[in-house]
């Protein structure tokens, strides 16, 4: 689904990172400053590596020797950023329709559905900058999923919230990943989190790869 292959030269380290993703949830976890917003970035066409090649759906999206490059808007991506990046000026409504085709009825059902599935259809009409914390993590992750990526990549989505409301989003997150089919790449720095929502865990450490395969075992044996 989505095979990442690439180098690129940071401040202090190079980032030279290699990773296949299946329709699973993989974890990309590390210190700070070792290079997963990076990643994302990259995969994203947000940022660009200085050499490799990132490919999706079997599709080159970006190669160095190819010279091809294609902008994040044709990569099939969508990306919940770790401060959610919404609208502030804009309802929820409005936050979580920015990117989909408003003419069409059934893309309109799907937005109304995914407001129904994260429990936030009663926010509707209010200003994202007038909802809580976790309220907006519902949106963000509402907004992300309404364009039906292919791939959903999340910069540590959950981080800023308590504990009480990680775990019900955790629930919510699992079950609606399970339904919809789709590539995740989770960044987070919490083991906890990692274990409980990986299906395999990549560590970096200083832009290197260090993988873990005991997430997935464990997720397999329950
Ligand atoms: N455009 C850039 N060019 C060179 N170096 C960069 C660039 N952007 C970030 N860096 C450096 O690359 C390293 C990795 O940064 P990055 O934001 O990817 O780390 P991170 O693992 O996501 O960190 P955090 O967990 O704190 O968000 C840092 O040392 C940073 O200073």
């Amino acid at each position: 689904m989505i095979n990442v292959e690439i180098k690129k030269n940071l401040f202090y380290f190079d980032l030279d990172v290699n990773f296949d993703l299946n329709k699973e949830v993989l974890v990309l976890k590390g210190p700070s400053g070792s290079g997963k917003t990076t990643v994302l970035n990259c995969i994203a066409g947000l940022d660009k590596p200085d050499s490799g090649i990132i490919r999706i759906d079997d599709e080159i999206v970006y190669s160095s020797r190819n010279k091809i490059d294609y902008p994040a808007r044709d990569r099939n991506i969508s990306y919940v950023f770790q401060n959610f990046a919404l609208f502030p000026h804009m309802t929820v409504f409005e936050n979580i329709l920015f990117g989909v085709d408003k003419r069409k009825r059934e893309d309109l059902d799907y937005v109304r559905k995914l407001m129904d599935i994260f429990g936030i259809s009663h926010l509707k009409d209010r200003k994202s900058n007038c909802i809580s914390g976790g309220e907006k993590q519902r949106t963000a992750l509402a907004r992300a999923l309404a364009t039906k990526p292919h791939i959903l990549l999340m910069d540590e989505p959950f981080s800023s919230l308590d504990v009480k409301i990680k775990s019900t989003l955790y629930d919510e997150f699992l079950e609606l990943k399970n339904s919809l089919d789709i590539g995740v790449i989770l960044v987070t720095h919490d083991p906890h989190e990692a274990k409980v929502l990986g299906d395999r865990i990549v560590n970096i450490k200083e832009g290197s790869c260090i993988y873990d395969i005991s997430a997935r075992k464990s997720r397999l044996v329950k």
